[in-house]
């Protein structure tokens, strides 16, 4: 089998044009089973509009969009058009366009931690908790392909990196492969196996890495880009030597210190240079969002 027939969904140089505009062009994408493709760019810069083309929701003006014969896609769109003034509960609401039994709604709830949610009102969900059923919603048919827009918008931080987690977890335990929008920068490319970014056209692409060094990425979004690529990094106050003692801030040495160490997290760019030694910050990557 060629390696295209083995692709979830493949663009080539595909483009849309809408009143004599083109919105974006010359796109070339291809999604494979267990891969994670993240878009990103700016506001306009035609994210969503090339997954539409992947999903088949828009046609290409020019070039071509091709999927797997018999392809079933989950999505998470960017906005749903539901009237919040209407009563609708979680359960109603993952059955709206799907037949599902009451326990394919569970098991998609559980999948996405939002179990607990299946009787609540979805007007009083909170950002983090709407992204979690809006999930179980895309995945509980299992889909080979599941295309998120924006999925971790109205999401705080700390809501972000599980959210992202979770994602990698379901490519995992699905199989499917991946299609994400973002215009975050920072845990978002970390999470990718393959970063698109878009400016109306292809600027660069390649691995988080590959991008994240890239001219054209670094033109695009200025200051923005350097702090890109983020891995979370817990860092401490404190060191832990080979032999077991702690070495603190100040430079003072102990064997055994009692009490808390002070742990901060926060996101830093990848290109600041990575930690080789025992003085180097303890780092892991944020819930192992970064494993490929
Ligand atoms: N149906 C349409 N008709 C005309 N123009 C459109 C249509 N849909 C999108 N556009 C325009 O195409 C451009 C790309 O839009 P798109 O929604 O794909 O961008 P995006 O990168 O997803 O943006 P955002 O980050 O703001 O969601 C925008 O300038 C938008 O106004």
């Amino acid at each position: 089998m060629s390696e295209a027939a083995d692709n979830l969904v493949q663009l080539t140089r595909a483009g849309i044009q809408k009143s004599g505009s083109w919105l974006v062009r010359g796109v070339d994408l291809t999604v494979s089973p267990g891969e994670i493709v993240t878009l990103i760019g700016p506001n306009g810069s035609g994210k969503s509009t090339t997954a539409k083309m992947a999903l088949g929701i828009h046609k290409p003006t020019e070039g071509f969009a091709v999927r797997r014969h018999g392809l079933s896609v989950g999505y998470v769109p960017q906005k749903l058009s539901i009237d919040w003034t209407l009563p609708l509960n979680v359960k109603r609401f993952m059955r709206l366009t799907n037949p599902l039994s009451d326990a394919e709604c569970m098991v998609a709830l559980e999948r996405t931690g939002a179990a607990r949610l299946v009787g609540e009102e979805m007007r009083t969900l909170s950002g983090g908790e709407l992204q979690r059923v809006m999930l179980a919603r895309a995945i509980a048919r299992s889909p080979d392909l599941l295309v998120l827009d924006e999925p971790v918008q109205g999401v705080d931080y700390a809501g972000e990196i599980a959210i992202y987690s979770l994602i990698s977890e379901i490519r995992k335990t699905i199989g499917c492969g991946i299609l994400m929008i973002s215009h975050d920068l920072h845990v978002v490319m970390a999470a990718a196996d393959q970063v698109v970014c878009l400016n109306g056209h292809v600027c660069c692409r390649g691995t988080p890495s590959d991008v994240s060094r890239d001219q054209n990425y670094h033109q695009l979004f200025g200051t923005r880009a350097g702090g890109a690529l983020a891995v979370y990094e817990h860092d401490h106050d404190h060191v832990h030597l080979p032999d077991g003692r702690v070495r603190h801030s100040d430079g003072t040495v102990c064997d055994h210190c009692p009490g808390e160490h002070d742990h901060t997290h926060e996101a830093h760019g990848i290109s600041g240079g990575q930690p080789s030694d025992e003085t180097a910050p303890h780092k892991r990557v944020a819930g192992g969002v970064a494993d490929a």
